[in-house]
C-alpha cells in the first residue's frame, strides 16, 4: 500500500455505446489504480468490457456513438474531462497503448526502421536523421529482433508475427512511455513466442521503470507478469486482488470458474458453461449469477453486491462475504490448497516453452 497519488486513478468509469438494437453499457461503473511500476492486468472473458475500459481512458473510443463518463486520474490530472490537445500530449509522451494484432497499427508501406525512425524523430525535433535510424536499430535489439542492424530495411510483411509484436513494443518504447497499457498482445501468438514476448515486456519494464495495464482473457497469463488482477466481468469488477491473492484464495466464483480454464492444472481446459448477459439488457443483482452453481434468490435483485474487502489489497463482489451470509459455501478449496497449484510462477504458459 501506498499513500502516494497512483500514477493511474480510474473511478465510475462507465461507458455505453448507441446501437441500432438501443443503448449498451460495456463498462459499468468501475475503479482500480494503477501504481508507478506495476503491472495491473484486466482480466475476464471475451465481451467483459477489458478492451472499451482501457481505450476510454485514452480516449480511443469514439464519442459518439460511445459515451464515458467517469474520471481517470493520470498523475492527478483527469484525461477524460482534459482538452485534446493536453490529452494527445500525454497520449504521446507518458502513455503508449500496444494491440492484440500488429497487423492493424503498422504502415505496410514503410519499413519497420523507417516508422519507428519516424516516431522517434515526431518525439524529438533535434534529432538527425542518422541518430534516429541508429536509435532505432537499438530499440529493436532491446525489443529481442535478432540482427536489428540488417532488419531495419525490412517491411512488415518480412516479420513474423511474434517479430511484428516485438518492432511494436520497439514503437511503443519510443517515448519512454510512464505507463503502457498493452491489449492481449500475445493472444494471436504460439504459445512459445507468447512467453518469449511476455519475458520481453517483463525485462523492459525493469528496464524503464513502467507501469502496465495489461488485458488478457487467460489466467495464465496473469499468473505470468501481474502484480496486481482486476477481475471484470459483464462490465463490472467481480474481484480485485494482487496475484498471489487471486491465485492462492480465488473468492468469485467467477474468478475460480476463469481458474478451472487455465489447462494443465488438472483442469478440463474448456470454457465456463454459459454465456455473458446481453449487454443490452443488464440482470438484476450478480452479472454471473445465471451461471453461479452458488446463486440463490438473493444473487438477483438489487445491483451488483458492493466489493467487499476480505484481506488488505483483496476484496470481492458477492453477497457471500456480506454479513449474514456463509463464505465457506462458495470458498473451493481444490483451488485453494498450497499444492504449488496455486503458485503463480508454475501455472500456465510456459509449460511447453
Ligand atoms: N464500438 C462499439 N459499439 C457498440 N458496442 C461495442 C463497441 N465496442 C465494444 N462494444 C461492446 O462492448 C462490450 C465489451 O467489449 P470489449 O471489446 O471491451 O470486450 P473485451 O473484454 O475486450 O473482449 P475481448 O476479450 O473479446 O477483447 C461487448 O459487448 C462489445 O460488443
Ligand atoms: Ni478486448
Amino acid at each position: 500500500m501506498t499513500t502516494e497519488t497512483p500514477l493511474l486513478e480510474v473511478e465510475n468509469l462507465t461507458t455505453k455505446f448507441r446501437t441500432d438494437e438501443g443503448k449498451l453499457t460495456a463498462v459499468d461503473g468501475i475503479d482500480f489504480t494503477v501504481e508507478e511500476g506495476e503491472t495491473v492486468c484486466i482480466v475476464g472473458e471475451s465481451g467483459s468490457g477489458k478492451t472499451v475500459a482501457t481505450e476510454s481512458i485514452t480516449g480511443l473510443v469514439e464519442q459518439p456513438p460511445g459515451y464515458v463518463e467517469g474520471t481517470a486520474r493520470y498523475r492527478g490530472e483527469d484525461l477524460l474531462s482534459m482538452n485534446s490537445e493536453r490529452l494527445r500530449e500525454i497520449r504521446g509522451e507518458e502513455i503508449a497503448h500496444i494491440f492484440q494484432n500488429p497487423q492493424e497499427a503498422m504502415n505496410h508501406c514503410y519499413s519497420v526502421g523507417w516508422q519507428i525512425a519516424e516516431a522517434l524523430k515526431i518525439h524529438d525535433n533535434n534529432i538527425s536523421d542518422s541518430e534516429a535510424r541508429s536509435k532505432a536499430v537499438d530499440l529493436l535489439d532491446r525489443a529481442g529482433i535478432a540482427n536489428a542492424s540488417s532488419r531495419i530495411d525490412d517491411y512488415p510483411h518480412e516479420f513474423s508475427g511474434g517479430q511484428k509484436q516485438r518492432a511494436m513494443i520497439a514503437m511503443a518504447l519510443v517515448t519512454s512511455p510512464t505507463l503502457l497499457i498493452a491489449d492481449e498482445p500475445t493472444t494471436a501468438l504460439d504459445v512459445t513466442i507468447q512467453a518469449q514476448i511476455l519475458r520481453l515486456i517483463d525485462d523492459i519494464q525493469e528496464e524503464f521503470g513502467m507501469s502496465i495495464l495489461f488485458v488478457t482473457h487467460d489466467l495464465g497469463v496473469v499468473a505470468e507478469i501481474a502484480d496486481k488482477v482486476i477481475v471484470m466481468y459483464s462490465g463490472k469488477v467481480m474481484e480485485r486482488g494482487d496475484v498471489f491473492d487471486i491465485f492462492e484464495t480465488p473468492a468469485h466464483p467467477y474468478t475460480q470458474a476463469l481458474m478451472k480454464c487455465i489447462p494443465g492444472q488438472g483442469n478440463s481446459g474448456g470454457g465456463i458453461p454459459g454465456t455473458l448477459p446481453d449487454p443490452h439488457n443488464q440482470p438484476d443483482g450478480c452479472r454471473f449469477a445465471s451461471r453461479c452453481e452458488h446463486a440463490v434468490e438473493d444473487c438477483q435483485v438489487g445491483e451488483q453486491p458492493e466489493d467487499i474487502a476480505i484481506g488488505t489489497e483483496h476484496s470481492v463482489s458477492c453477497i457471500y462475504y456480506q454479513n449474514g451470509y456463509d463464505s465457506s459455501v462458495v470458498r473451493d478449496p481444490d483451488l485453494e490448497q498450497g499444492d504449488g497449484r496455486s503458485d503463480p510462477d508454475q501455472t500456465g504458459v510456459t509449460g511447453g516453452d
